[in-house]
């Protein structure tokens, strides 16, 4: 076995040797990565996806590795962000996996944390049924984080659970306290440099940010962004705070970066059994139904005091939003 949970806690009996072969391919992949300019250069421009999103080494390596092993363990339907369409395994397997093989590609020539993104649900008769459902049908979500540390951090719909690569052992053993999301860190994270492409909604809560003590939040605010979405959400789990990729205004980006199927179903489950919410802003992320299997959606996730009071901005009639924004705009001179 690659996975050791914790004597007191199981893994659904299912879903176990799914999981345990993702915690294989994760091991592995976590040496290679660790390897650095030492091993095959990862970070090495091979292509596009259908999305025309640029493919590194590593995107196709993580692909091809997890598809590989999940046909030996039930799965029927395999939807990578890096393939075109859904691939059938194994005709009679009764699970379907959803995966994003690596997250946070510009991260990895330069040694910050990058990750895998994934999601088990029920497979239907038909892959692209089976994908394009509500993210109600999950059965489990999780990630691994190649960082300072190895792990994965996974739900069954029962609290986030942390399970740490003991590398001398070759397991992910669970670490005993179950992961809750702290409710009050002042920390936001958002590509800012894409500031003047957002919506008056985002500027004005994010102006509101920066304002700290002397703005209306009457309190100050850290900023991080790490470009690796598995990174943001570990340090949110982690220590709270509040993510935001809202859509803007650049060609292609209306519902902003990130996949509803591969990244953001996976992530509002985790969140949301931490004890955090995640919306697109204004509507429940696990409400959404994807309309197509490379769909992208505005996130905001972390804590549930944060992610409301984005909601309340853009409840605000437009008038009123122009009239705030009027008296801000902290980013201009
Ligand atoms: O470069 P940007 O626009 O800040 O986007 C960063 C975001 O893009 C991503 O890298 C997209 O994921 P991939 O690396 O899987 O394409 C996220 O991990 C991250 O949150
Ligand atoms: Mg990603
Ligand atoms: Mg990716």
């Amino acid at each position: 076995m690659f996975i050791e949970p914790k004597s007191d806690r199981a893994i659904p009996g299912d879903l176990q040797p799914a999981i345990n072969a993702l915690c294989n391919v994760a091991a592995d992949l976590s040496n290679r990565i660790a390897l650095g300019p030492l091993g095959a250069d990862l970070a090495q421009a091979v292509g596009a996806n259908t999305d025309g999103d640029q493919q590194k080494a590593l995107d196709l390596i993580a692909d091809d590795a997890f598809m590989a092993e999940m046909a030996k363990v039930g799965v029927r339907w395999y939807a990578s962000e890096e393939r075109d369409t859904v691939e059938q395994l194994d005709p009679v397997g009764a699970l379907a996996l959803a995966i994003d093989p690596l997250d946070g590609s510009s991260n990895i020539d330069v040694n910050v944390s990058i990750g895998t993104i994934f999601s088990l649900q029920p497979a239907l008769a038909d892959g692209n049924d089976t994908f394009l459902r509500n993210g109600h049908a999950l059965r489990a979500a999780g990630y691994f984080i190649y960082g300072p540390q190895t792990a994965l951090v996974v739900t069954f719909g029962e609290g986030v659970r942390l399970f740490v690569l003991d590398r001398s052992a070759g397991r992910f053993v669970e670490a005993p306290d179950l992961m809750v999301l702290s409710q009050d860190a002042g920390e936001f994270a958002i590509n800012a440099s894409n500031y003047r492409h957002w919506s008056k909604t985002v500027r004005a809560y994010i102006d509101d940010c920066l304002a700290g003590i002397d703005g209306p939040r009457g309190r100050n605010f850290n900023m991080r962004w790490v470009a690796s979405l598995v990174a943001e959400t570990h340090r949110i789990i982690s220590r709270g705070g509040i993510f935001l990729y809202p859509g803007d205004g650049r060609d292609g980006y209306a519902n902003g970066r990130l996949r509803q199927v591969y990244e953001c179903q996976p992530i509002a489950l985790l969140i949301e059994q931490a004890g955090g919410k995640a919306t697109d802003g204004v509507q429940r992320i696990l409400d959404k139904v994807p309309p197509h299997l490379h769909a992208r959606t505005p996130l905001v996730f972390g804590a549930s005091d944060h992610v409301d009071r984005v909601a309340t901005y853009h409840d605000l009639p437009d008038q009123e939003v122009s009239a705030l924004f009027g008296n801000r705009g902290l980013f201009r001179a």
